[in-house]
């Protein structure tokens, strides 16, 4: 059944006659027009608390983002994910992410096969390698235990397990190293295997359809420098695969005994937490990945059970879609004031970007609004210092999410205390801006004549009334981090279901693929008519001129 243009809902259209209300709020004024407003727009779920009163809207932009939400059947559909119906329309497949970290009671079949047990059955899997692993037990082909491990894998099969890992650094194995290679650019390759010796490391394979062409190259290349140093029999004891095709890893020649698996409706950049997650339960232990799990699993429930106005995901959905829909902004900043969640910007620009980056609806329709946001972002102090110039004065407004731990992992309490204050310093100052008489007062007060005053002033004015949430945790454990991520799976998924998207399919990743494939064979010295325009005709030539 086609769904009613976004733009032809009521609730949109009464959206759009209020943004037009809106336009002229200042959010300094909103704040002071209502003392209450940080406990009015701010929410805690599964050890997360959300404080997005640094947006620019109200009560009754709330109130209508909510019946949009119920007019566009999100709560139908999210309950429709939960119980594993075929959600993802172009590829015929149930949306499971969520049952991989449900408890083993959780009662669930996909197609008559228990999904519970299956999910179970590999986590048992899971504990009982990577015990073996981290404690030594199992042995590399010369008998020494395992030291360094490299995870070959790209998109949603490194971007997870990378993140968490170095999210969870603090919890890890202290004699375990993990590498991470994504690029077929060789250097990563290259710089991976120069640190390490084949007698001490494990490679995982990673890849969901185990046909990926930059995996399958890096995996070829590791196998051959391993058997460069060792028998065939060795690779065993050295290589095993995280896959949902069990031809194709025996075609490798990886024992599927040693294969992890998971399954079609796990999708790629929702697959952390599944045998994907392999690297994380060898660095941080099955008790900590457990934890991880749970921690999503807490969030998960309260997205499944809270009503749409206490719903954390619910709601940064919703803001993230005034200000997308409403207030224009083409990209959205995350700003994570915690070191070890430096790969989380670029975790969340695939789940985000590859989820909802479409331009059809479900049913292949054009949609009749923009869609999802570019996302991007670096550790926020670091950003304060490079690109936040852009955010404060330039000429678009970019929404921005920091995220921080109230308390650190370390006792450097100056550190943590100059941090925080960043943070909250930033997003105040992105809200309340700095007026012209505001600049012309201090510069008056620092001595300077009119003129002087008059010339400088307009540069140093900051419009303010620029949105940002702030999600803060108590501390950045396995738990927080699950629940963080799976906020913003829902998000994301919220944000999908609003704008009638498949938020679960990616066929925009597969003409640069095919193209790719005919450019290689070109590169190879394929004899072929110069097929392409101009440019890629000339940058080709150059290139097989420099070989
Ligand atoms: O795990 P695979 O099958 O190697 O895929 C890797 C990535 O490639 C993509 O399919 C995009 O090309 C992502 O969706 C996915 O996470």
């Amino acid at each position: 059944m086609t769904a009613i243009p976004l733009t032809s809902t009521p609730s949109f259209q009464a959206l759009e006659t209020h943004a037009v209300e809106a336009e002229d709020w200042e959010m300094r004024h909103l704040f002071a027009a209502d003392p209450q407003r940080f406990e009015r727009m701010s929410i805690e779920a599964a050890g997360l608390f959300l404080d997005y009163s640094k947006n620019r809207l109200d009560g009754r932009t709330l109130e209508l983002l909510a019946s949009l939400a119920r007019e566009r059947g999100v709560e139908a559909r999210r309950d429709a994910m939960f119980a594993g119906e075929k959600i993802n329309n172009t590829e015929n497949r149930a949306v499971l992410h969520t049952a991989l970290r449900a408890p083993r009671d959780a009662q669930l079949s996909v197609d008559g096969q228990d999904v519970s047990a299956d999910v179970h059955a590999v986590l048992a899997r899971i504990k009982t390698f990577t015990d073996a692993v981290r404690s030594g037990d199992w042995l590399g082909h010369t008998g020494k235990p395992i030291t360094d491990i490299i995870n070959i894998g790209i998109g949603g099969s490194d971007l997870g397990p990378k993140m968490v890992c170095l999210a969870l650094r603090q919890y890890s194995h202290p004699s375990l190293t993990m590498h991470f290679v994504s690029n077929v650019d060789g250097h990563d390759m290259d710089a991976a295997l120069e640190k390490v010796n084949p007698e001490t490391t494990l490679f995982i394979i990673a890849s969901k359809t185990f046909t990926t062409a930059e995996t399958m190259m890096n995996a070829q290349t590791a196998r051959m420098w391993f058997l460069a140093h060792a028998q065939e029999e060795a690779l065993a004891k050295h290589f095993v695969a995280v896959s949902t095709n069990v031809e194709a890893i025996k075609k490798f020649g990886i024992d599927p005994a040693n294969m992890f698996p998971f399954w079609d409706w796990v999708g790629g950049r929702y697959s952390v937490w599944s045998a994907i997650g392999l690297p994380v339960a060898l660095a941080v232990g099955f008790g900590y990945f457990s934890d991880f799990l749970a921690g999503a699993h807490a969030m998960d429930q309260h997205f499944r059970t809270a009503a749409v106005e206490e719903n954390m995901p619910m709601l940064l959905a919703l803001v993230g879609f005034w200000n997308r829909q409403f207030l224009g902004c083409t990209s959205v900043s995350i700003a994570p004031y915690h070191q070890d969640l430096n790969r989380f910007p670029a975790y969340l620009q695939q789940l985000d970007m590859e989820s909802n980056g479409k331009r059809v609806t479900r049913e292949g329709e054009p949609v009749d609004t923009p869609t999802c946001p570019a996302i991007w972002g670096e550790p926020g102090t670091n950003g304060q210092h490079a690109y936040f110039q852009l955010l404060h004065q330039g000429t678009d407004v970019t929404p921005i999410d920091f995220i921080a731990a109230l308390r650190p992992a370390h006792e450097l309490q100056n550190h943590h205390t100059a941090l925080l204050a960043n943070c909250f310093a930033q997003s105040e100052a992105f809200m309340k801006g700095k007026t012209i008489d505001e600049v012309r007062l201090d510069l008056q007060g620092q001595g300077l004549s009119l003129g002087e005053i008059e010339r400088l002033a307009p540069h140093k004015t900051f419009p303010g009334n620029r949105p940002s949430n702030t999600i803060l945790m108590e501390y950045l454990t396995p738990a927080t981090l699950g629940a963080l991520i799976a906020l913003y799976e829902h998000k994301t998924f919220v944000q999908g279901v609003l704008w009638d998207l498949n938020s679960f399919d990616q066929w925009g990743v597969e003409l640069g693929k095919v193209l790719a494939k005919q450019v290689e064979a070109e590169l190879k010295g394929e004899p072929r008519p110069e097929q392409h325009d101009s440019s890629t005709n000339g940058l080709i030539a150059r290139a097989k001129a420099a070989v």
